[in-house]
């Protein structure tokens, strides 16, 4: 075939597709027969798209005469799709490193949010901080992330709970969205605590009447595009009433409906999300049976957080239970001041260790299903033709070392590709990283 392409990553020695089949998710069976190829290849084409996907002396032949950007020689090593990460909140100012202290003495969580402390403590340094530094912050955050695999990561604002400073964060985002190359789902999250001074209902009445009202018109003059709304929904945050009320609103205003349930306290969070279209609920370490029943006869996926749960030492969310019951399990790494970890190989170590999941389990979560989690399956979380081609390259003969070598990804890890482009090259393959 001849013509011109981005790139070609050639014979690797496992090239996980994950999936082959246009599946927008897998099920625990699913997961099981991960899809690998052995000896393959894949092409890029200059739009940024995977044009194919085979044997590595097919593709040599198919595409004998064609020219390409870029060739990789991937022998030895293993390409998997760039990792996706379902949860983060990557903006904001002032880190609770102290706060750290105090957990590890025995404070609890809501301990130190009812002292005016967590997420509070947050909003008061984000609500200080200019547009230009939370944007320095955050470019870095997301360039780590970046360089631990992560593709396409959601974003989350609510650090700053009023109208200006929840907008400057949507603003820093959306400003990341255009500017940088990793992918980013976005999402108001203004509902993530009650500011201080006001009720959860007065909180409610803002977010419905003024916050909301004004990401549409926002919208329509094509300044922020938000893709989720959010919600914690927690016992002293925000209860199902006021939950159910911000998501319907924002579900009217075109949002996907993507929020915090069942956390530290059985709230009925996975039935409500059920039953309002939810397409994914985050935490779920207390989700009743009901809850969970729920959510697989939805197909809303529960994005699982094991830094949560291992760092406030929370009871482990069921994920076994959840598999066996046809829920679709996905990942995310949670980075926020309270649980500071950017990696998602090390969410995937966490999950299979801590919440019994299989390696083939944890990447499928890590890849197709959390991008189904943010309504990106079509284009991401598999290599297949017709995909965004975001991948990466690992420096080993079996990919389940990534999830093996706890906290080895930087040495692992030599290529994250976006869109058939290099983001990062590790040092060890010749240069310095791109970003
Ligand atoms: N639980 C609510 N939100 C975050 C924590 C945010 C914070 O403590 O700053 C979470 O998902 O873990
Ligand atoms: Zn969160």
């Amino acid at each position: 075939m001849a013509g011109e392409y981005r790139l070609l990553l050639e014979n690797a020695q496992q090239l996980v597709l994950v999936c082959g089949r246009g599946e927008k998710y897998l099920l625990q069976a699913g997961a099981e027969r991960l899809a690998v190829l052995r000896h393959a290849s894949v092409v890029v084409g200059r739009d940024g798209y995977i044009k194919a996907v085979g044997q590595a002396d097919a593709i040599r032949n198919q595409f004998s005469g064609a020219s390409f950007e870029r060739v990789i020689d991937c022998s030895g090593k293993c390409v998997l799709p760039g990792l996706v990460d379902a949860h983060t909140h990557p903006v904001w100012a002032g880190d609770r490193v102290h706060e750290f202290a105090m957990k590890l003495a025995g404070a609890s969580y809501m301990e130190i949010h009812q002292a005016g402390g967590g997420i509070h403590f947050t909003v008061e340094h984000t609500q200080k901080a200019t547009e230009e530094e939370l944007f320095s912050t955050f470019k870095h955050r997301l360039e780590r992330m970046c360089r631990a695999g992560s593709t396409l990561v959601e974003c989350k604002s609510g650090y700053g709970l009023n109208l200006e400073t929840e907008l400057k964060m949507l603003r820093v985002i959306e400003r990341a969205k255009r500017s940088m190359d990793i992918g980013i789902s976005s999402t108001y999250c203004g509902a993530h605590s009650v500011p201080k001074g006001r009720t959860a209902t007065e909180a409610t009445d803002d977010i419905i009447h003024n916050h909301l009202p004004k990401l549409k018109e926002l919208k329509l003059s094509g300044e922020i595009h938000v893709n989720n709304i959010d919600v914690f929904c927690e016992k002293g945050v925000f209860d199902l009433d006021s939950t159910r009320r911000i998501l319907q609103a924002g579900k009217d205003t075109g949002l996907q409906i993507n929020f915090h349930g069942d956390e530290l306290h059985p709230m009925k969070s996975a039935e409500l999300g059920a039953e309002l279209g939810a397409q994914a609920i985050s935490h779920l370490e207390e989700v009743s049976d009901e809850g969970i029943t729920a959510m697989a006869r939805a197909k809303c996926a529960a994005v699982l957080l094991p830094t949560t749960a291992y760092m406030l030492r929370l009871k482990q969310p069921q994920a076994r239970k959840m598999l066996k019951e046809g829920v679709i399990v996905a990942l995310g790494s949670d980075f926020n001041p309270n649980a500071y970890c950017s990696s998602m190989p090390i969410v995937m170590h966490l999950a299979c260790v801590n919440m019994k999941m299989s390696m083939n389990e944890a990447l499928a979560a890590a890849t197709i299903n959390a991008a189904y989690a943010l309504g990106k399956s079509d284009t991401h979380g598999s290599i297949e033709n017709g995909k965004q081609g975001d991948l990466i390259i690992i420096n080993s003969s079996r990919w389940e070392h990534l999830i093996y070598q706890f906290g080895g990804h930087e040495a692992l890890i030599d290529y994250v590709i976006v869109k058939g482009k290099i983001v990062y090259k590790n040092e060890r393959c010749g240069i310095m990283s791109s970003y």
